[in-house]
């Protein structure tokens, strides 16, 4: 019976049962985890026919997946909450989001399509593999405004994120699918996650997301997702299929369970944010604050003082890049999270040398309040001057 088609069910509901609905039929509670590396069959006439319409189609096969670079259950699972969530045919899953965008890239280069176009700033490594030209493609940079100009009979996409990484800059979606015509517009999704913002509603043919972050949720496991219709998604499989960049079936259980708690998760980190965002514009230690208007957990923050300082100050804020755990993450992201991408073009992004970028977790607010006060005052304290406690010297496990 098909239990996904009769009546639309909220977000929350089936951020908890898409991907499940088979599992009390089969006597489960838990999703299975699928292991295999192979699948056996005495039948290989029908195993290659199988192989054949894989690599003709691109589409999931009947049955066993023959081998797991093909497809692989527990990862399926993942794939098609994700979908729903963010209310597209499809979804393909990669082992990490640069995996994920990759396999975009080759999908439209394999078709002649090789020029992107691009709105700065993007997550650094997004910007440097469309930079570096390391795929065979070719980047135009523009602002919103130029978009459809730089379009040219040669571009298989345009890519946006919004809320930007790191500065959190948001974009009009709509207005820029308006603008790109019939060139597919690529939203990286993984700041806002589909509770804050489902970019496929607003025009997107494709959202891009680092699994890692918010839909896994516990800063354990990497992968990344394309969630989009299902003919690119067979452009998407094969292309997997060809270069290997799967998920691990441990990290499709991992996000698969991630999912369930994902909207209680952004809501409440989203609170708390808004909350320090708040704090820390009224800061006279803090010349400027990012804070998206649709909300989330993300704040970026510019410091008057030294922002090395704030990052070795803090205590209960761990000091570290990455984002979307459930704990509270800072990082400086000209040092890291954009290192990569050129001073200048950190600068036309909006990426200051100032620019602190911190991810709110679930702790109480006040609590990460205290750590932050006294963090934003090492910052202003001189280098010789008695500050917080030492920490003691990192050692290795
Ligand atoms: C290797 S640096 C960055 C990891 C992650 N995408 C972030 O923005 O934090």
């Amino acid at each position: 019976m098909d239990t996904t088609s009769a009546v639309p069910r909220s977000l929350a509901t089936e951020a908890v049962h898409a991907g499940r609905e088979d599992l009390a039929a089969l006597g489960l509670h838990a999703a299975p985890l699928d292991l295999s590396t192979t699948y056996p069959s005495h039948d290989s006439r029908a195993e290659a026919a199988r192989l054949d319409e894989f690599a003709q189609t691109g589409a999931r096969l009947q049955g066993p997946p023959v081998y797991a670079r093909l497809d692989n259950p527990t990862v399926a699972r993942f794939e098609e909450a994700l979908a729903r969530l963010e209310g597209t045919e499809s979804a393909v899953a990669f082992a990490s989001g640069m995996a994920a965008l990759t396999a975009v890239l080759l999908a439209r280069s394999a078709e002649g399509l090789r020029h992107v176009v691009a709105v700065r700033p993007l997550y650094g490594c997004s910007d440097h593999l469309l930079n570096s030209g390391l795929l065979g493609t070719e980047v135009t940079w523009t602002d919103p405004a130029g978009l459809a100009a730089a379009i040219r009979p040669d571009t298989g996409l345009v890519m946006v994120e919004s809320p930007a990484n790191p500065t959190l800059a948001e974009l009009d979606l709509a207005a820029l699918a308006e603008s790109c015509g019939s060139v597919p517009l690529l939203a990286d999704n993984t700041f806002a996650t589909p509770v804050l913002q489902r970019p496929a509603e607003t025009g997107a043919r494709i959202v891009l997301h680092s699994a890692t972050k918010y839909l896994g949720g516990h800063g354990d496991v990497m992968g990344g997702i394309v969630a989009c219709d299902e003919e690119f998604a067979r452009r998407l499989r094969q292309i997997r299929f060809a270069t290997g960049g799967v998920l691990h079936p441990l990290a499709g259980y991992l996000l698969l369970r991630g999912l369930s708690t994902l909207p209680v998760r952004v809501r409440a980190q989203s609170a708390t944010a808004a909350e320090l965002a708040r704090r820390l514009a009224a800061d006279p230690r803090v010349s400027r604050v990012h804070y998206p208007r649709i909300g989330g957990a993300m704040v970026a923050f510019e410091v008057g003082e030294d922002p090395h300082q704030v990052i070795s100050g803090v205590r209960l804020i761990t000091p570290a890049v990455s984002l979307g755990s459930v704990d509270t993450l800072i990082q400086h992201p000209a040092s890291i999270s954009h290192r990569i991408v050129a001073e200048n073009d950190r600068h036309t992004g909006g990426i200051s040398e100032n620019l602190l970028r911190m991810s709110v977790g679930l702790e109480d607010v006040e609590d990460l309040w205290r750590d932050l006060d006294a963090a934003l005052s090492a910052g202003r304290r001189r280098p010789d001057a008695p500050g917080r406690e030492p920490l003691a010297e990192r050692v290795a496990p």
